[in-house]
């Protein structure tokens, strides 16, 4: 049997103990214990479907709430130890990185048991089910784009070993309780195929879910990078204050990248015109401008030019005019510097067959 971090098999798990609440402890669930937590998968608790699976909501006999993902495809895939690489990434842990609980393996199941996160992901408030409720105010934006940053430069920069995320997108920013970030879907490497054998599954590289998101060398290379993260959390960025998708239809065959639509309004000096216009006037100009400039430097195409991530949060944190001041006289930000081009290469006509989402 392989040993979990924190083990404990369900049968002789003791109730009484007590636990700390932040920190569950991680071990392996029996298909029957997820049967039961989430009414035997019913579609009904169903929270969602990704390229690996389904993902559904489900409460444990404690009355603490799971998110249960259960991987599609996985009889090809024997000669990975799932055990061993859900362990992996169990054992990264960070405040604003999901958690993984545990997982199960049984016959042909795989499943992996994360916490569950109750205000569910950025993309459903900006563009989906939450969004006409307008929940993500300014403050929360904020906090979202500064415990995102935090998480993927702790990936990067503190994990051992360190991870490339390379699916960095809004619906990969979970939000918990506070509406802070929860990362999620970083260090799949192994675990997730490259194709299921049914076409839904791809590589980062001709992925449609993540178009916009993917950096011009990442799309070229089909390698994951940690400029390539950089690049996509700029996106985030700018599509968390503008509300506005990475990559917007302008007719039949033409899409224009965010960082397109963005710039020109940046070289006026045109803030108002840029922000999400469902937050009614009510953000902090300072921040705004800061967010956005900081949002444009990770998106630019040449990835020598990004900040790192662990520069980003700096950047994203620190209030000082000087910095700003610093921020704004790159030549990125000038219509005259930059050559008065926008070279988002997510912009270029996308085939037809791209175009679902
Ligand atoms: N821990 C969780 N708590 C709450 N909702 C979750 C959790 N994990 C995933 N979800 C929701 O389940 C849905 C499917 O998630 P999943 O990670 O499988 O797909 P995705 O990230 O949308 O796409 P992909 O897997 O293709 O990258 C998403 O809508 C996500 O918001």
């Amino acid at each position: 049997m392989k040993i979990f971090s924190c083990f404990c098999c369900g049968k002789g798990f003791d109730r009484t103990k007590k636990k700390v609440k932040s920190e569950p402890s991680r071990r392996i669930f029996s298909l029957k214990e997820l049967h039961a937590a989430t009414n035997s998968f019913n579609y009904d608790n169903k929270l969602g479907e990704g390229r690996f699976g389904s993902v559904y909501w489900g409460q444990l006999w404690d009355g603490s709430q799971i998110a249960v993902k259960r991987l599609k495809a996985w009889s090809n895939r024997e000669e990975i130890d799932f055990a061993v690489e859900v362990d992996i990434l169990a054992r990264i842990r960070h405040k604003n990185l999901l958690s993984v609980r545990g997982y199960c393996e049984e016959g042909q199941e795989r499943l992996i048991v994360y916490e569950y996160m109750p205000n569910l992901s950025l993309v459903s408030h900006l563009h989906g089910q939450h969004s006409s409720e307008s929940l993500l105010d300014w403050t929360r934006r904020m906090n979202i784009a500064v415990t995102s940053a935090q998480a993927i430069a702790y990936l990067h920069h503190h994990a051992t070993p360190k991870i490339v995320h390379g699916d960095v997108r809004a619906s990969n920013v979970l939000l918990d309780s506070e509406f802070e970030a929860r990362v999620t879907d970083f260090g799949y490497g192994k675990l997730m195929p490259d194709d299921a054998g049914d076409g839904a599954a791809k590589t980062t590289k001709g992925n449609n879910s993540n178009l916009g998101y993917l950096s011009p060398e990442c799309a070229e290379s089909g390698k994951e990078s940690e400029m390539g993260d950089v690049y996509s959390y700029g996106v985030v960025l700018l599509e968390l204050v503008t509300g506005q998708r990475p990559v917007e239809r302008l007719n039949q065959t033409t899409k224009q990248g965010i960082t397109e639509r963005v710039l020109p309004l940046v070289y006026d000096r045109k803030f108002g015109e840029i922000v999400d216009q469902k937050l009614n006037g009510k953000y902090v100009e300072e921040e705004l401008k800061r967010v956005v400039l900081v949002g444009l430097l990770c998106a630019q195409s040449e990835p020598e030019r990004r900040p790192t991530m662990s520069e980003v949060v700096e950047l994203l944190m620190n209030e000082s005019k000087e910095k700003m001041a610093y921020i704004e006289a790159n030549p990125l930000f000038n219509r005259i510097s930059n050559g008065g081009e926008v070279t988002d290469e997510s912009s270029e006509i996308i085939p037809q067959k791209q175009e679902q989402e």
